[in-house]
Formats: C-alpha cells, structure tokens, sequence
C-alpha cells in the first residue's frame, strides 16, 4: 500500500481543488510518504504512462535520488536571455502552484534541467532538443532522501477540472508504481559495434597552440574539451547505463536527463553550486593524475599531486575564480587554504571545498549564473578562456561541462556540471572529456588523461567489454 494517512480520497481531492480555485491557482502538488519503490524501476517503464521524458538524479553522497517521469511544464530556450528567462518562469509558475508545506529535501514541484555551456550556439545541430535551457516539472516524481521514500504528483487544473479527474490522474500514477515500481527491469547488454575519437591529431594540436597562447601572454588557462563516438548494435538502454555508474560509483552525481529519443547522462564528480536556505556549497575540482592498483600507490600518486606545481596551478585559478565570484554573494565564506585529493573510479584529483552564508535575497540561479564556467571547464581568465574553446573546438559543447541540477519551490536545490557526459541518440552516443591545459602541460599527456576521462561512461555504455571489431 503506498498511500498513507489520507482517509477519504474522494474528499481529500475536493478539498484541494477548491483550496487551489480559491487561491487561483493553477496546479496542485502532492507530497505523501511511501515505502518499496526502485528508483530505476520507476525510471525503466516510463513509457507505460505514455510519456517521453524521464530524468534520473543521484547526489555524490548518494543521499538524495530523484527520478521524474512526464514533463508537466516544460521550459525550453534556444537564445542568450536563458538564465533570467528560467528564473522568471519558476517564480511564476511557484505562484501558482497550490502545495503543502512538505519541507523535506528533494520533494514538492521540483524543476530539473539544464543550461548549455555558451549562452548561444555556433550551430545548434544534435543539441536541438536541449537548447541552452530546458527544464521542465515532472508529473511524478520519486524521492529518496535520506534514505526515506516520498511521492510528489503534480496536477495542472483548468476550469473544467474535476476532483474525479484529480482522482484519475492520482490513480494511473499509483497504479503505475504499484505494478512497476519493484519490477526488476530486464534489458539486453549494449553490445558495441564501433568507436571513434573525434580528430585526435587536431587536439592534441589545439592543446599545443593554447600553450604557446599562454606563452604569448594571452591567457593563463584553457579546458578544452574532446568527443568519442561509439555506435552499438542496438539502441542503447540508459536504464542499463544507470545500473552501470551505480554499480561502479564512488563520489560522482549519476544523472541522466531524457527528452523523446535524446538522453543526455553524465557521471560527474564536480558540484557547481548547493543552495540549502541562506547554505551555499560549491568545490574546486581540478588538477589530475592516474590511479594507481594499490593503496599504497594512491597514496604515492596522491603525494605527486599535492607537490606538483603545474596542478596547482591549474586547480589555484579554480579557488581565486569560485572566491572572488562567490564573495560578492556571501557574508561568510569558508576555503581552505590547501587542496585535498578526491579519488574517483579512475582518476585523483585536487580538490577544495567551499562553503558559505549568503547574504538576504541571493537565488541559486543567480549564483549558477555567476559561477558558469568556472576555470575548471573553461579557463582564466573567463572571457579570454571561451573566446580561444570557440576557436579550437570544432564541434559544438552542447550541455558539456554546463549546469545540470535542480530547484525546489523554496529556492533550493543543487547544480553539477555535465562533465565525463554522454549524448545518446538511439544506437549512438557521443561522448565528452576535458582537460585543464595551462602553460606547462604536455599535449600528450593531456591527451591521455581526457582518454581516461571517457573511460567510466564508456564501460557504462558496453563500450569496453563487448566490442565486436
Ligand atoms: C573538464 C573536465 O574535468 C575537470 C574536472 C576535474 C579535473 C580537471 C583537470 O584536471 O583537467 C578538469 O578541470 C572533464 O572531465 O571533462
């Protein structure tokens, strides 16, 4: 039985209906608790509610997972203007949306989605879709948090609106999660067929004359990013994808964010912002080395990293950026003065924490909006850092390294940035890497830690044990 506390559900809906018309409002949200139900499971059969969007969201601590099903209000931009067109739209559509005071994390009308790296596009191609924003409020959504279940439905109410209608709707919803909500998906391996980097040559090229930029002065440092095509046999489950990062996850964000065939997915380690009332917490995430096969040689490797100067360098332009633009929003701010490694699945990193009290009326987008691109995903200085990515990078960024997260009614919620990310479009799935190049890197050294890079979404996808040729 998921439903809990509710007496007579019939008078419950016509209550909120009339609550909702007296207040002119127009949707209704319903947070009630629930127990037994796979977030992956809610994800896989999506399709059974005749919907084509789906997302699926797991913090790094895996603590809060959330996964929506059905696009109730979609926002989609193709144009600049993107940043303030979104929060306008949130703030509208909270005004209007009649909901209890649920003030658990992660539940209640949530907006998830994403922006794009460039504020506009080159050429939009493949990113189509996405645009530079897309969000949108899922009809259902499924929330563990801290380990406890929550169900939010969201209803749009017209005039004609019935409480039977409500009722119908809130029906088809918990009949879905009752038939499917604990059904063990089954799916065929993505077998690979072919994969291929894009222009290899050229990067490590475009890596070599970034570096004799900085030489000439121009600018400190640049991320450049670069992408792998992987073609499979069959259209690839991201269902099975999911299960995969999961199974192998240390201190990544898992999402995964589906609109029709599209479905853009990344395992990223790197939050941009959490906003938690008047809480902010951001990281500096840069600098790299390989992971070695034993304890002890992860430490050895981990030594290298701290001491080693083109590193620091590299992860210091993070700190002084995130610092001097989160200053402005703060009147509390805490950075450590060293960094600390972060060891993923398959690489070391620097890292440094950042925390903060926000001054009064600061809003998550404002402050995704200041932070984006940190020099972890473009470079330092900002302005000088994109112009050069735009120049080298022949194909078009998309949602790489770009804000992906949530908001919640009350202003909070968490953005990462769509890093060690794929693109997949039926048997097809473009991958994405970066690296942080400043005066001292060596192109083939870089060349090698973007292919590592690729290496966890790649084995995620099938790509590494099936491979046919
Ligand atoms: C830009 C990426 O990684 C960033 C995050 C951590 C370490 C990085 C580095 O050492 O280059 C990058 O700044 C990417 O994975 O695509």
């Amino acid at each position: 039985m998921l439903r809990t506390g509710q007496l007579d559900q019939t008078a419950f809906f016509k209550q909120k209906l009339q609550d909702a018309r007296t207040c002119s409002k127009r949707y209704i949200s319903i947070v009630e608790k629930a127990i037994n139900i796979h977030p992956l499971s809610v994800y896989h059969f999506y399709k059974k509610l005749n919907v084509s969007e789906r997302f699926y969201w797991s913090n790094q601590e895996n603590t809060t997972i959330l996964t929506g099903i059905g696009s109730l209000v979609p926002y989609h931009h193709s144009t600049e203007g993107q940043y303030s067109a979104i929060e306008k739209e949130w703030e509208h559509f909270c005004d209007e949306v009649y909901r209890e005071k649920v003030d658990k994390w992660g539940t209640g009308p949530i907006l998830m989605g994403g922006f794009s790296f460039f504020e506009k596009y080159r050429n939009i191609g493949h990113w189509e879709k996405f645009g530079t924003a897309h969000f949108y409020v899922p009809k259902l959504m499924l929330t563990i948090s801290m380990g406890e279940t929550y169900i939010t439905t969201n209803y749009e109410i017209t005039d004609s609106t019935t409480e039977a209608d409500l009722e119908k709707r809130y029906e088809e919803y918990h009949s879905y999660l009752e038939e499917y909500g604990m059904t063990q998906p089954e799916f065929e391996e993505n077998i690979l067929q072919s994969k291929e980097e894009y222009q290899p040559l050229e990067w490590t090229r475009s890596v070599g004359q970034a570096i004799d930029k900085m030489k000439e002065n121009q600018l400190d440092k640049v991320v450049l990013n670069r992408t792998m095509q992987a073609t499979f046999t069959n259209d690839i489950n991201s269902t099975k994808v999911i299960y995969s990062l999961e199974a192998t996850r240390n201190v990544n964000y898992i999402f995964s964010y589906q609109l029709d065939d599209h479905v853009f997915i990344s395992a990223t380690p790197e939050r941009l912002i959490q906003k938690k009332d008047n809480r902010v917490y951001s990281m500096c995430l840069a600098g790299s080395a390989g992971k070695g096969l034993t304890v002890e040689e992860n430490e050895k490797n981990g030594k290298w990293l701290i001491n080693d100067l083109k590193n620091r360098h590299e992860h210091d332009f993070v700190v002084k950026y995130i610092k001097n633009t989160l200053k402005s929003f703060c009147e509390e701010l805490n950075i450590p003065m060293y960094p600390r490694i972060m060891a993923t699945k398959s690489l070391l990193h620097l890292f440094t924490p950042v925390e903060g009290v926000l001054h009064q009326h600061v809003s998550l987008i404002d402050l995704v909006k200041a932070l984006h691109p940190t020099p972890a995903l473009g470079g330092f200085p900002k302005k000088e850092a994109c112009q050069l990515i735009a120049e080298l990078e022949p194909l078009e960024r998309g949602w790489y390294g770009a804000p992906f997260g949530w908001i919640d009614a009350n202003g909070n919620g968490d953005f990462a940035v769509g890093i060690r990310s794929a693109l997949i479009k039926q048997n097809e799935a473009k991958l994405f890497a970066g690296c942080g190049v400043v005066e001292s890197s060596n192109p083939e050294e870089e060349y090698k830690e973007t292919g590592i890079k690729f290496l966890p979404m790649l084995n995620a996808l099938g790509g590494s044990k099936n491979e046919t040729k």
